[in-house]
């Protein structure tokens, strides 16, 4: 059984993820592997230089990814044409990460991603596990975590989909506008929920 988690930016997938694996669950990071279709080398790296120019890369031939989000989330059309290069490469690989993991024999695994909706990879999980937090909590954790400014912030946001439509398509939810602790309760108890529907499969 698959269970993709999904939520707009930082919403807490990765302290979700991580509440999962102390549980013994494993998962694919969507970010990671993001990361992973970009490294120096890949076909995608040279197109995105071949479109955006020197200013995207940094000394040593690797992303500037400072300087490629800036130019994405100011402007749909480059957001659009990215994804176009990244998502097919990025959807190839979170199948053969899935698969691998399958193997393991964990009674079931993450696909962590944000936009697991928007990109079409919900067509790859069993059920649908939403990160939810109103949109002040999460322009607050990404002012606190991250080198993004509030109009950057703003802007990424209004390219994920509306909290209310996420909500809407899923299966289960978790309420992360609390304490790490309580997370960590809502996470134990989906836990035990998950194991009986994998065993029951
Ligand atoms: C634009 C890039 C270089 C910025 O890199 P950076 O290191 O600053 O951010 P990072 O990759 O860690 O992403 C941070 C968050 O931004 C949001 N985000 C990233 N890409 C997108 C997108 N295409 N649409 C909406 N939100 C996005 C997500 O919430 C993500 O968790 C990078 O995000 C990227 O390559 N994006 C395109 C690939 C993609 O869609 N990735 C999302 C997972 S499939
Ligand atoms: N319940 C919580 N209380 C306080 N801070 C939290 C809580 N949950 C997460 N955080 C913090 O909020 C930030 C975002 O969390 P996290 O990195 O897990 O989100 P994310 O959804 O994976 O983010 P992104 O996809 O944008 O990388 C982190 O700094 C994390 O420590």
């Amino acid at each position: 059984m698959i269970v993709g988690v999904t939520g707009g930016i930082a919403s807490g997938k990765s302290t979700v993820a991580r509440a999962f694996a102390a549980l013994g669950v494993p998962w694919v990071d969507a970010d990671d592997v993001a990361r992973e279709v970009v490294e120096p080398g890949e076909p995608a790296l040279a197109e995105i230089a071949a479109r955006f120019g020197g200013q995207v890369l940094q000394a040593d031939g690797s992303l500037n990814r400072r300087a490629l989000r800036e130019i994405v989330f100011a402007d749909p059309n480059q957001r659009l044409w990215l994804e176009s290069v990244t998502h097919p490469r990025i959807r190839q690989r979170i199948l053969a990460h899935l698969e691998r993991l399958q193997r393991t024999g964990a009674p079931y695994v993450l696909l962590v991603s944000p936009l697991l909706f928007e990109s079409g990879q919900s067509e790859m999980v069993d059920r649908r596990l939403v990160i939810d937090v109103p949109e002040s909590v999460q322009l607050a954790r990404t002012a606190a975590r991250d080198d993004v400014d509030e109009k950057q912030a703003r802007a990424i946001l209004a390219a994920q989909m509306p909290r209310s439509e996420r909500l809407a398509r899923a299966d289960d939810v978790i309420d992360n506008s609390g304490s790490e602790a309580a997370l960590a309760a809502q996470v134990a108890e989906l836990d035990r929920r998950y194991r009986e529907l994998a065993e029951n499969r």
